[in-house]
């Protein structure tokens, strides 16, 4: 399956807050919504979801309208929905007959994920007496249940501890080599940089960096390299740097361990190397440097208005 949003508008009386969002996901990938406070994440699922009506644009299934309620979707959404006065298992149930499961069939379902998600001791509990994270692993088995195609997942890890954050990452993995189509939404990069194939950002409303994370991180890094001396702190490196190779290259960042350069238009990387082979510099470590997830995002998005 194949899931098209196509230049989404939206508005909120008179504040235009989507301006022609578009992106695609494919079953079996995971596609990485990112962006800051307010970009416009949670209207477009929201739109996507049809809680809300795009102004216009449209999205499409394998071609088609999409219409959410014929399809098999898990949604978590930002703010958890369920109600903290019943037992976790009731409402499972509950949410499985909504989905159309019959009564043996959500049973079982519902203690899979339980099961799968290492929350079954609680079954029988009202979901507000378990902590805040076993309540986000509930919420979670909640969203599976009825074995959606599709699954949307708004900042899924929050409130997981480390232990619990790698039970869902493995889950969303096997979902995804399931063949599952999987939208996650999240500020924390180094999760989206796990298991999303492919990533769109959005600011201030617009996509403004979209595609394959690979081809982006490599274009990224195109230019840039990393530079450490045994015989020159890093301080020194970068002054050094400035001051006598600044027709090659300058210095774009650091990191703990290195500085990252930018080569020049017209330099490469090997003229740059003989000078430093020249220089006194004892190098310990030089090479391309690949940007993280993170790096691109500040660079795209980080500066304010
Ligand atoms: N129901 C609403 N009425 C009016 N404005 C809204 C409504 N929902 C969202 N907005 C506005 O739309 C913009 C985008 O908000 P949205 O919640 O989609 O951002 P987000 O990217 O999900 O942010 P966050 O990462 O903080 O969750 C914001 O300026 C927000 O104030």
């Amino acid at each position: 399956m194949r899931l098209e949003v196509k230049e989404i508008r939206k508005s909120f009386g008179e504040k235009e807050v989507l301006h022609g969002v578009s992106f695609q996901v494919d079953s079996g990938s995971a596609l990485g919504l990112l962006g800051r406070n307010g970009a416009g994440k949670t209207t477009t699922i929201r739109i996507l979801m049809d809680v809300f009506h795009a102004d216009s644009g449209e999205i499409c299934l394998d071609g088609r309208k999409f219409v959410p309620s014929k399809q098999q979707i898990g949604y978590l959404p930002e703010e958890r929905g369920l109600y903290p006065k019943r037992t976790v298992m009731d409402q499972m149930l509950y949410l499985a007959a909504l989905r159309g499961m019959r009564s043996p069939d959500a049973k079982k379902s519902a203690e899979k994920w339980l099961a799968r998600l290492e929350v079954s001791e609680y079954a029988s509990r009202k979901l507000e007496t378990l902590s805040k994270g076993n309540q986000q692993k509930v919420q979670l088995a909640a969203t599976l249940v009825c074995d959606p195609e599709i699954v949307i997942l708004d900042e899924p890890f929050s409130g997981l501890d480390p232990v619990n954050s790698q039970i869902l990452k493995d889950v969303v993995n096997e979902l995804i080599a399931g063949g599952k189509l999987v939208i996650f939404s999240s500020h924390q990069m180094s999760y989206v940089e796990e298991f999303c194939d492919n990533i769109a950002v959005i600011d201030h409303g617009q996509v403004v960096l979209a595609g394959e994370l690979k081809e982006i991180k490599k274009e990224y890094g195109k230019n840039r390299l990393m530079l450490a001396a045994e015989n020159y702190s890093l301080e020194q490196l970068a002054e050094k740097t400035e001051r006598e190779w600044s027709n090659l290259v300058s210095v774009s960042g650091r990191k703990k361990e290195f500085l990252i350069l930018e080569l020049k238009e017209g330099a490469d990387r090997r003229g740059f190397m003989e000078k430093l082979v020249e220089s006194d510099v004892t190098v310990e470590k030089f090479g391309r440097y690949e940007p993280s997830l993170n790096d691109i995002f500040v660079s795209k998005v980080g500066e304010e208005e």
